[in-house]
């Protein structure tokens, strides 16, 4: 960069690139529970009935009164007659009287009259007559009414992860569909001339296989995206521009060409379409000449009227490393806010070994979580880590943030950690 504009912070640029996303927020659409698994729930749901509905047997066995059991044994068991049944979708109406016993299933509704049930390999049945061989406890095996949850809790919160222990939850309150927010859809223009997709024939001379096209797309996806179109353009300001003209889409990615270069035409192709720029220049290494701004057009948005609401764009450096750890920095944090989730937690981890520090930049280092001494869980920084290397991006599943100062940062010390979206370690 020959510009002498002061770099922008790792903080300031991630709350830049979140503001533009909460901006740029998808609509709300309402699908059935079935196919809610995975989505993000634009709208709180509050749970308008107790579960379990009634009080009913966990177990299979006979309904009784725990006073008639007192002393029962094996030897001495407590001798009840057998009146009725109660089966799960069949309840009775029948009241449980003093010195009776009623079949009953798992599932299904305890009798009036009844306060514990005794299970079937504790008793056994002949002739109209329960023998049960142990005493219990009132409300032994019985699942009380409304001991899971009650109507006014809430069961899902705007911008959680409707994950499959959520849906269990929403079946049981009986909740049929939900809304979510549309998956934003998004552009990859990925530049470079040198650049060639795998299968695409021989590599040239100076030719390189494409990484960005198919891993920043892959990224992406991870942290929520909708569809991923992928347009690949070459070193030519006139190509460049045509690119983000006809980019579809709610959010737009390059990758490469947006550093100052003679043939870097992605800041160029911005300007000649009127894009706003909110950051260019990051106090970050890897990441130093990332764009983020916005660029008028598409066809969904804050309002999903589409044809002109300010989409965000994110101008990522071309060096695979460098756009992978800016996508999962800055554009995944936009994503998460577009989808109505909040920021990711923060949380930090003690290195385990000396990490390299930069003197003036932050830098975000690929690292993994290790057993550290004790056996408690520490962060191990994977290296050497220049911004071309694709190894410690196949062996890292997170970013360590490690603030500028001299020398190493020492073993033992605190470091942030950001989640590498559809990587593991730190979750989604
Ligand atoms: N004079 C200066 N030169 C550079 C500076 C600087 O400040 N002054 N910054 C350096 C830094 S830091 C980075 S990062 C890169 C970013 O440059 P660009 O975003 O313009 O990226 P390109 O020049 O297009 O490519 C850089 C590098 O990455 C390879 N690349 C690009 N796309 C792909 C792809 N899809 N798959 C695989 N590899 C790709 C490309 O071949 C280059 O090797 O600029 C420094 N220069
Ligand atoms: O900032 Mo660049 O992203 O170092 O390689």
């Amino acid at each position: 960069m020959t510009s002498v504009a002061p770099l922008t912070s790792l903080h300031d640029a991630r709350a830049a690139a979140i503001a533009l996303g909460s901006a740029a927020a998808t609509a709300v659409e309402t699908v059935p529970i079935a196919e809610a698994a995975g989505r993000i729930a634009a709208e709180q749901v509050i749970v308008p009935i107790a579960l379990p509905r009634f009080d009913g047997s966990a177990m299979d066995g006979y309904a009784v009164r725990a006073a008639d059991l007192a002393g029962a044994t094996a030897d001495a068991p407590a001798v009840l007659r057998l009146v009725d049944e109660s089966r799960a979708g069949h309840p009775t109406d029948a009241v449980l009287g003093s010195g009776e016993a009623m079949r009953i299933s798992t599932g299904a509704r305890v009798p009036a009259g009844a306060d514990a049930v005794v299970r079937v390999e504790d008793a056994d049945e002949a002739d109209g007559v329960v023998r049960v061989r142990v005493a219990l406890a009132s409300g032994h095996d019985i699942r009380p009414a409304g001991e899971d949850v009650q109507p006014g809790e809430h069961a899902v919160a705007a911008g959680d992860l409707l994950h499959p222990g959520r849906i269990a939850l929403l079946g049981g309150i009986g909740v049929a569909s939900v809304a979510v927010r549309r998956p934003p859809s998004v552009t990859v223009v990925a530049t470079g001339d040198e650049v060639v997709v795998a299968g695409g024939g021989a590599l040239g001379a100076g030719d390189v296989h494409d990484v960005n096209g198919v891993a920043i797309p892959a990224l992406l996806r991870a942290a929520g995206a909708g569809e991923v179109r992928v347009v690949r353009v070459g070193d030519d300001r006139e190509a460049t521009i045509a690119a983000f003209r006809d980019a579809g889409g709610d959010l737009i990615v390059s990758c490469g060409g947006v550093s100052v270069g003679r043939h870097d035409h992605v800041r160029p192709a911005l300007e000649a379409l009127g894009a706003r720029q909110a950051v260019f220049g990051v106090a970050l290494q890897p990441g130093k000449p990332t764009w983020i701004g916005t660029l008028a057009g598409g066809e969904g948005g804050a309002a999903e009227g589409g044809g002109g609401s300010a989409r965000p764009v994110f101008g990522l450096p071309g060096n695979p490393a460098s756009a992978f750890v800016t996508a999962a920095l800055f554009v995944a944090p936009a994503l998460r806010a577009m989808l109505g989730r909040p920021p990711e937690p923060v949380r930090r981890g003690r290195l385990v070994e000396d990490a390299p520090r930069d003197g003036r930049r932050m830098r975000a280092l690929r690292a993994v979580v290790v057993l550290g001494e004790d056996a408690t869980l520490g962060v191990r920084i994977l290296g050497p880590q220049h911004s071309h290397r694709l190894r410690p991006l196949a062996d890292g599943d997170l970013l360590a943030i490690v603030p500028p100062g001299e020398g190493p940062l020492p073993a033992g010390s605190l470091v942030e950690l950001v989640a590498v979206p559809g990587a593991t370690s730190l979750g989604a």
